[in-house]
């Protein structure tokens, strides 16, 4: 309890200087609106939430073309949609999925860290961090319809859900792939990924920066179930009336049983944890990689 309000005076404090000049988009009905209670669809410029309250769901559609890269504006959005639907005794699940056809997530947006200044990584690294917490924490329950790529920060993203429901499409590849950039996941990436797959199998997938498709991300536990690329919406509603069914307070405590002493690592290591990434993002040779990374995603089109 303590940590859930200790959690929501520091997102306010984190989030006040981006969220200034956001946008809420205009209201519209849309069709997971709840039929006729006349709930509109509401978010931000890249972040669309459709309600339905009949259900107690609102299903929250990344939109930030093209690829959903977590930008700073981008997670800034994403956690002001997270802490209005808590805040909202309406709604008890969320079903995260991404309105960017092909693309769930790129993962970290590589142009926050790629030549800027370290202040700027800092405030990157600490919405990054809110982001993971405040998703692992969420009292809701939080369901992936996973509708495309997951690679990085886009599949931590989906294994801060309390299920994943993967496209079956073997372009939909999910997994940490930190690796192959010359970049190192952080110890809480690789946390989260020890509670999904376990020891073994997460010190194989991380060294390698594996990017599993969806018979393989089902066989070693990355995501809960591979359905056909028409019915990930509809799976991912019939595994939330699943959920929603159990007490919520029992499902609640239980959640943070699991989930606490994970979430307390990184936060009693916060600063530590910034100061690591800014003093390892900033080295020339990381950047160089970041850099080369980013020309050869460029070139590809060429
Ligand atoms: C101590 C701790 C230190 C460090 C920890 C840091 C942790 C980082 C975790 C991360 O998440 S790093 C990001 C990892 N992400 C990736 O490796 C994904 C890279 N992207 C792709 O593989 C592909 O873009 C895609 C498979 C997601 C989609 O392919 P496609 O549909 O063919 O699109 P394009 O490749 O043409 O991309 C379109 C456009 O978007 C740009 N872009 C792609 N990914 C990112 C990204 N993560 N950040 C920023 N921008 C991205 C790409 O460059 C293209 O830009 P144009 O200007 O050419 O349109």
């Amino acid at each position: 309890m303590a940590l859930a309000v200790g959690m929501r005076v520091l997102t306010r404090a984190l989030l006040r200087p981006w969220a200034r000049g956001l946008r809420v988009a205009p209201g519209r009905t849309g069709p997971a609106a709840g039929g006729g209670d006349g709930m509109r669809c509401f978010g931000s410029p890249r972040v669309l939430v459709e309600p339905d309250p009949a259900a107690g769901v609102a299903v929250v559609k990344m939109r930030n073309p093209p690829v959903n890269s977590l930008s700073l504006e981008f997670l800034t959005e994403l956690l002001i949609s997270l802490e209005k639907l808590e805040n909202d005794k309406t709604f008890h699940g969320i079903i995260l999925t991404s309105d960017c056809p092909g693309i769930f997530s790129a993962g970290l947006d590589l142009t926050e860290m790629c030549g800027r200044k370290p202040e700027h990584y800092v405030e990157y690294w600490k919405a990054v961090q809110e982001t993971w917490l405040r998703f692992y924490l969420s009292n809701l329950v939080v369901i992936a319809a996973i509708n495309g790529v997951s690679p990085a920060g886009g599949c931590l993203l989906s294994l801060t859900c309390d299920y994943r429901v993967l496209a079956n499409n073997p372009k939909y590849t999910i997994g940490l792939n930190e690796t192959l950039l010359g970049i190192v996941a952080p110890f809480w990436f690789k946390d989260t990924m020890v509670n999904t797959i376990g020891h073994r199998a997460t010190e194989r997938a991380l060294q390698l920066g594996l990017l599993f498709p969806p018979a393989e991300a089902l066989r070693v536990g990355v995501v809960d179930q591979v359905v056909p690329e028409d019915q990930v919406q509809s799976t991912a509603r019939s595994v939330m009336a699943q959920w929603l069914a159990i007490p919520d307070h029992a499902r609640q405590l239980t959640k943070t049983l699991m989930r606490k002493p994970t979430a307390d690592r990184l936060l009693t290591e916060r600063d530590a944890d910034i100061q690591t990434f800014v003093r390892f993002i900033c080295r020339d040779s990381v950047q160089k990689s970041l850099h080369a990374y980013l020309e050869k995603l460029k070139q590809k089109k060429g």
